[in-house]
């Protein structure tokens, strides 16, 4: 694509040559660069990438996008806001691929991974070739590939798109964090449905108030508009149980499908029954009553259920397809993951890692069993404080022992991480063992029948951030380790 052929779609902005170069390729990291590239020069918030501009025409680029007048000899594009013109330009120079594909976009503090798992799980039954964009990874079809964030920028993203257009994928389904929203790795996607999860605390860190992270999820929503693709209508699945839904439904000009337990609501559950054999519950739709019986336990996972089966049915993916995917689902890597190895008390990982999903989960542990629930829990470091004495207050009010240990304290003093929990729990008893392979092999050491152990933050990671390093940890394999070494002592 021609220089000027791309730049045409920016209102604003002055180039310093009327060269018009061949864009092969557009980057915004200058060790990527090569000959023909497009060079972005993005304002991080660890370094300045302007003053890789000089470094990326060595490596070969042929033209810089740039917040400022730069002194070099490619043409340089000046616009205001270069993030901005790199989510507009990447969008046009991978071909819109998201106008050619079905896009379910799911914000909210938890239940996003899971959700979007449920939603791939439900198209694939209704054979569709899927993509999936998340925590865990990134997939076209079944083939996964390695993610560095939950939300991709925007290069990333509409590369990934377009090469889920090339290999006949129909509908993708991503997580949209609220800092891709708030730095706009989104802007350029052409969502179809839109789905809300729930808010609570996290991430105070980066948008300093509730009030500006609510927001931030707000942009997913009005930036739905009320366009009509291929005759398609655009849906706002929202929970009705969830103040900030009421704001969401403001936001966007598309129809809103509500789903919900406590609230009336488009798509509901009532009778909800948990118990260890999984949870049952009625599910109410267009004057319709189906029994539900899912291998997936807690309240919880009823709402990440509902939403999914909101956000398909609204897709018009038949009623009978969806119930039975989400019947048969038996949950997704690291949450609420069972370790089972024949031992007679119950071990768990999770990936809760704020305070309202380790309250769920320990609530939802409590239900299954009548005998003692030991929490191993930790905070990352480099992240928000403020959830921090949350979350051990959630733990030392639900469990009856709790181990307060090392999550990723990446390159914080793990000293000031459990001064921060330990702040919100005082006079109540806890034991801090700050090895993770250690807290664990305590916990179930001290296990006995009937017992559960859950062992929250990390879930499906395999590495444990500490300093600048990364060490390889799994909880799960570390459990595992544990539960034969205390069967064979
Ligand atoms: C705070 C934050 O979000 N940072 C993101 C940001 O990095 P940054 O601003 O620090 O980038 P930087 O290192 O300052 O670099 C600035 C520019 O210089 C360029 N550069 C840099 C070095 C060089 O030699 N040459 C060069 O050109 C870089 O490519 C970049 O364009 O841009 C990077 C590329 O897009 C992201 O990977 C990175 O996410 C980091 C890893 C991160 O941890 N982000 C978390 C907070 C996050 O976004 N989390 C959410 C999920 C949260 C949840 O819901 O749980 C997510 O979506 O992942
Ligand atoms: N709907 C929900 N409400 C509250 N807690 C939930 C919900 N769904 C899952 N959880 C809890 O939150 C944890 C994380 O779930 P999940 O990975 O699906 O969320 P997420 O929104 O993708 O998180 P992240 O922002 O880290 O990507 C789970 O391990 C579980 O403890
Ligand atoms: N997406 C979240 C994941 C947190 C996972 C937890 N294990 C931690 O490292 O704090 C974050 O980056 O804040
Ligand atoms: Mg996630």
């Amino acid at each position: 694509m021609m220089l000027q052929d791309l730049i045409q779609y920016l209102h604003r902005y002055q180039v310093s040559s009327a060269l018009n170069p061949e864009i092969d390729s557009i980057v915004m990291d200058s060790r990527l660069a090569k000959k023909g590239s497009l060079f972005f020069c993005i304002q991080g918030y660890t370094v300045d990438g302007h003053i890789y501009a000089e470094e990326a025409i060595r490596n070969g680029a042929v033209a810089i996008i740039s917040e400022k007048v730069l002194d070099v000899p490619v043409p340089v594009i000046v616009v205001p806001d270069s993030k901005r013109a790199m989510a507009i330009l990447a969008d046009i120079f991978y071909g819109q691929p998201t106008h050619k594909l079905h896009l379910i976009g799911i914000t909210g503090t938890n239940g996003k991974t899971t959700t979007t798992h449920i939603i791939e799980s439900i198209f694939q039954k209704h054979r569709q070739k899927t993509g999936m964009i998340g925590t865990i990874n990134m997939k076209i079809g079944d083939q996964s590939f390695p993610v560095k964030n939950t939300t991709p920028d925007a290069l990333t993203l509409q590369e990934s798109f377009h090469r889920m257009v090339e290999n006949g994928v129909q509908t993708v389904v991503m997580e949209v964090s609220s800092h891709a929203l708030h730095m706009g790795r989104v802007f350029g996607c052409d969502f179809d449905v839109a789905v809300f999860t729930n808010l609570t605390q996290d991430h105070l860190d980066y948008h300093k108030t509730m009030e500006e992270y609510k927001f931030a999820k707000s942009l997913l929503f009005s930036s739905l508009g009320n366009a009509y693709k291929l005759q398609k209508p655009k849906f706002a699945v929202l929970n009705a149980d969830d103040a900030a839904s009421e704001c969401y439904a403001l936001s966007t000009a598309a129809q809103v499908i509500t789903y919900g337990i406590n609230n009336n609501s488009d798509i509901m559950a009532t009778n909800i029954e948990i118990s260890g054999k999984g949870t049952k519950f009625d599910l109410v739709y267009d004057n319709r009553v189906v029994p539900i019986h899912l291998q997936l336990v807690g309240k919880f996972s009823v709402y990440n259920v509902l939403a999914a089966i909101a956000a398909s049915y609204v897709s018009n993916i038949p009623m009978e397809t969806i119930i039975k995917v989400v019947e048969e689902m038996k949950g997704v890597p690291g949450r609420f993951e069972v370790i089972e190895e024949g031992q007679d008390y119950t071990v768990i990982v999770d990936y809760a890692h704020t305070p309202d999903s380790l309250e769920n989960v320990l609530k939802t542990a409590k239900q299954l069993s009548r005998q003692n629930i030991t929490c191993v829990v930790g905070c990352g470091g480099d992240r928000d404080r403020a959830k921090r004495p949350l979350m051990a207050k959630a733990a030392i009010s639900h469990a009856h022992k709790v181990i307060f240990t090392l999550d990723n304290p990446r390159t914080e003093n793990p000293a000031r991480i459990f001064a921060d929990m330990e702040s919100g729990i005082k006079g109540h008893p806890y034991e801090i063992i700050e090895d993770r392979r250690q807290a664990i092999l305590k916990a179930v050491n001290e296990a006995s029948p009937g017992d559960v152990i859950l062992i929250a933050g990390k879930g499906h990671e395999t590495y444990q951030l500490i300093g600048d390093k990364v060490l390889e940890f799994d909880d799960r394999k570390v459990a595992r380790e544990a539960i034969h070494a205390k069967g064979s002592s």
